[in-house]
């Protein structure tokens, strides 16, 4: 990490924890940081709850005055109309999430979301003021064919077309053999590809933009790893899947700090 970026510690929970669940949840994990007098001015904090979650979450949040970030894992390219089953990012800007996950291989995976769907939608998000956390990472195959940044590069500039160098955006580097796998990257790949990806950012958006931007890492991210990530000058915090879900182990990768010592 580097000392002019605030970490960000990002919990995806996917298709996890219903309303009810998330409430008490956040409403915990407020209470686990506090506790341990989380530096919530270093040490950004945010949830990522299914869709039907955010109401629930944005009220807690508010009410509550809890420092704790959210957004949600996706969003529509559309902002209105006949689309079936979207949510648009009006409706998320609404809720006042913060943050919206676009492009993750789960949805480039399984719904088929194309580099040029993935463009589309950041520039949704950007057009109602969140800020779009562009995942990119390569596959097992991609990294034997392609060596390691190829992909995460290609796909990163796919999904700046069209944004300019004003922009407010995270880049997640989430290598898809390290996601729910048990076997994440070391410190090192992750710091090889989240430099490459900053050499983007200077190339296309200017040297302001890439060294205020947050490059995080994602993959099987457990209290017992955060700290050889954070060391790295390039990565700026975790998406994290699985242990996002554990109350005790997100709390405690949300304090790297100690664990790196610093
Ligand atoms: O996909 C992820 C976060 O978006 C990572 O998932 P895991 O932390 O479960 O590997």
């Amino acid at each position: 990490m580097a000392l002019n970026r605030t970490p960000l510690i990002a919990g995806n929970w996917k298709l996890n924890l219903d309303h009810l669940q998330a409430i008490a949840f956040v409403q915990k994990l407020a209470w686990s940081l506090d506790d341990a007098k989380h530096d919530f001015a270093g040490v950004e904090v945010a949830v990522f709850p299914p869709f039907t979650d955010l109401r629930s979450v944005q009220t807690l949040v508010a009410s509550d005055k809890l420092p704790i970030a959210f957004g949600a894992q996706d969003l529509s390219a559309h902002d209105s109309g006949a689309y079936t089953g979207e949510i648009s990012g009006a409706f998320l800007a609404k809720l006042e999430c913060s943050y919206v996950i676009i492009g993750h291989s789960e949805r480039r995976t399984l719904h088929n979301e194309t580099d040029e769907v993935v463009a589309a939608k950041v520039q949704a998000a950007l057009r109602h003021s969140l800020v779009p956390i562009i995942c990119v990472g390569e596959t097992a195959e991609d990294l034997e064919i392609h060596g390691p940044s190829a992909v995460p590069v290609a796909q990163l500039r796919a999904a700046l077309a069209g944004v300019t160098s004003a922009a407010d955006i995270v880049v997640a580097y989430e290598p898809v053999w390290a996601i729910g796998s048990g076997q994440a990257a070391t410190p090192d790949q992750a710091e090889q590809v989240a430099a490459a990806l900053r050499a983007v950012l200077v190339e296309l958006l200017g040297d302001d933009v890439a060294a205020k931007t947050r490059i995080l890492y994602g993959g099987s991210v457990k209290a017992a790893n955060i700290a050889g990530f954070m060391r790295e000058p390039n990565v700026d915090g975790a998406l994290v899947g699985g242990a996002s879900l554990d109350l005790d182990e997100f709390a405690s990768i949300s304090r790297f700090k100690q664990h790196v010592g610093l």
